[in-house]
């Protein structure tokens, strides 16, 4: 049986943040599907965004990771595509409701908001929480 793949994309201000994750993610025995930016040039977050949300839609993932300055702008590019839930967290709080009620299945982080430490507790807390299901389910279908 193959490995659960994680997507990883971001825009020029998360790419250190985005590299950094993905050796955790590696660390952590998933297969990983980087699409970049790779480098500090000034790139549009909508298409990162986009091209990873595409990732998923298509079965090349099952997981994403997205990193941007605040988080914001790459949040709105991915939740605009059917079937994806993308989750701008800022805390391991938010990282373990986003899976318990929303079964958010793109985590979404801030490089100019959240330092490195936090970030890594919030991906080991998206990784490691199950969608809780019950009244929550009806509630992610009406998400469409
Ligand atoms: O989308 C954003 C803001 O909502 C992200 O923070 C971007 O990374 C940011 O806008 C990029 O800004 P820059 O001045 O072009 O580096």
């Amino acid at each position: 049986m193959s490995k659960k793949t994680i997507v990883l994309a971001s825009d020029h201000a998360g790419y250190e943040l985005k590299d950094s994750l993905k050796e955790d993610v590696i660390a952590l025995g998933y297969d990983v599907l980087d699409l970049g930016t790779n480098g500090p040039d000034s790139v549009d977050y909508p298409d990162f965004g986009t091209a990873l949300a595409k990732a998923i839609q298509n079965g090349d993932a099952e997981t994403g990771i997205l990193v941007c300055g605040s988080g914001i702008g790459i949040s709105i590019a991915a939740n605009r595509h059917a079937g994806i839930r993308a989750a701008l967290c800022h805390d391991e709080t938010l990282a373990r409701l986003s899976r318990e009620h929303n079964d958010a299945n793109v985590l979404v982080l801030g490089a100019r908001t959240t330092g490195i430490e936090v970030a890594k507790a919030c991906l080991n807390t998206f990784l490691n929480t199950e969608f809780a299901g019950g009244r929550h389910q009806r509630r992610v279908e009406k998400l469409g």
